[in-house]
């Protein structure tokens, strides 16, 4: 059965596209050099804790700046963009492993597309389809860091977790296309899938669309399945450099696998104490997502 056209257009604009096929990660791209690296997260860090400071001293703790629709539609933009980019790296992917397969098996006999999926050979370049994607996911950092400013304005929040979990995503996606690193193929579809799911429930429940009723320990609950996920891959890739002929960015591997570190024991401390704290009968906001404990908050203050 041949397939449909849509199918087919789905796959040229995603995957077959000359921009994507032909993509090259150079340092004539927006946000491609070190130094817009380390001024991006500097600004970033900085202008959250002047918001934060500035509404402390113009504002009573109690008082939430409204935005209106503004969070539910920026909700809405990270699922759908993160849906894009989920679908747009796994037909990448495929197609991929379809045209270069020849080139692994003859470098490497029984080497299989899950492996390469976890440990590029060494010599990869970040260029081709799959760079293309983790370029458009690099990006869309840009619009996720937005999401901090919103919960200062809004929930008048702003913890450390959040700084260091953002600088490090937005680092982490920079890492793998500066070294070609290895499993972030895997890590964007893990990653920009857990996106989709987790803004697409903050949009749901923002919007009070049928059955919207914030679940408890919905964000943290999805973000121990994707930690744990991470380091069982993370396991499988320290194996497969070590027992096969190397993976490709192993450094930025390494790198990533203690920030990563880092980010799952903050995670976990911060899920036992929800757990604790739920069991002994206390509440606790924002473990049950931002529209959740905004609304509320929200009531208490009508
Ligand atoms: C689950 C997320 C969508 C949450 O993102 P957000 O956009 O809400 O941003 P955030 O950073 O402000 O996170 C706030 C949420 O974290 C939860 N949370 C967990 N631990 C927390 C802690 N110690 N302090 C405060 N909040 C904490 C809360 O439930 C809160 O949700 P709320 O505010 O609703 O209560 C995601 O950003 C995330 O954290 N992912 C895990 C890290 C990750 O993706 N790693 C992959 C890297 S792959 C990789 O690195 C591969 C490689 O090594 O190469």
């Amino acid at each position: 059965m041949s397939p449909s056209p849509a199918t087919n257009a789905l796959q040229y604009w995603l995957s077959e596209h000359p921009a994507i096929v032909n993509f090259r990660w150079t340092t004539t791209l927006w946000g491609s050099t070190w130094y817009f690296l380390v001024s991006a997260v500097a600004l970033y860090i900085l202008a959250a804790v002047l918001l934060h400071l500035l509404l402390s001293l113009l504002l009573s703790p109690r008082r939430r700046v409204p935005l209106g629709p503004i969070p539910a539609a920026h909700s809405l933009a990270v699922s759908l963009l993160s849906a894009a980019i989920f679908a747009g790296t796994l037909l990448s992917a495929a197609a991929e492993i379809r045209d270069t397969r020849w080139l692994w098996r003859r470098r490497t006999k029984n080497y299989n597309a899950l492996q390469w999926l976890l440990c590029f050979p060494i010599g990869t370049r970040a260029s081709g389809r799959v760079f293309f994607w983790s370029y458009a996911f690099y990006l869309s950092r840009f619009l996720h860091l937005l999401r901090t400013f919103l919960v200062v304005l809004r929930r008048r929040k702003l913890s450390a977790f959040t700084l260091l979990n953002q600088s490090f995503l937005l680092v982490t996606s920079f890492l793998w296309l500066e070294f070609s690193q290895s499993f972030q193929v895997l890590a964007i579809l893990l990653t920009s899938l857990l996106y989709a799911v987790v803004y697409g429930y903050r949009f749901w429940t923002a919007a009070g669309l049928p059955g919207a009723r914030p679940r408890f320990g919905f964000v943290v609950n999805c973000q121990v399945v994707l930690l744990c996920c991470n380091l069982v891959c993370h396991s499988a890739v320290l194996l497969l450099h070590l027992s096969g002929g190397g993976c490709n960015g192993i450094g930025a591997w390494g790198f990533n696998s203690v920030l990563n570190g880092v980010i799952l024991l903050l995670v976990f401390k911060f899920y036992i104490g929800m757990r604790w704290r739920r069991k002994r009968g206390s509440g606790d906001e924002g473990v049950d997502g931002e529209e959740g404990s905004h609304r509320r908050a929200a009531g208490k203050e009508e």
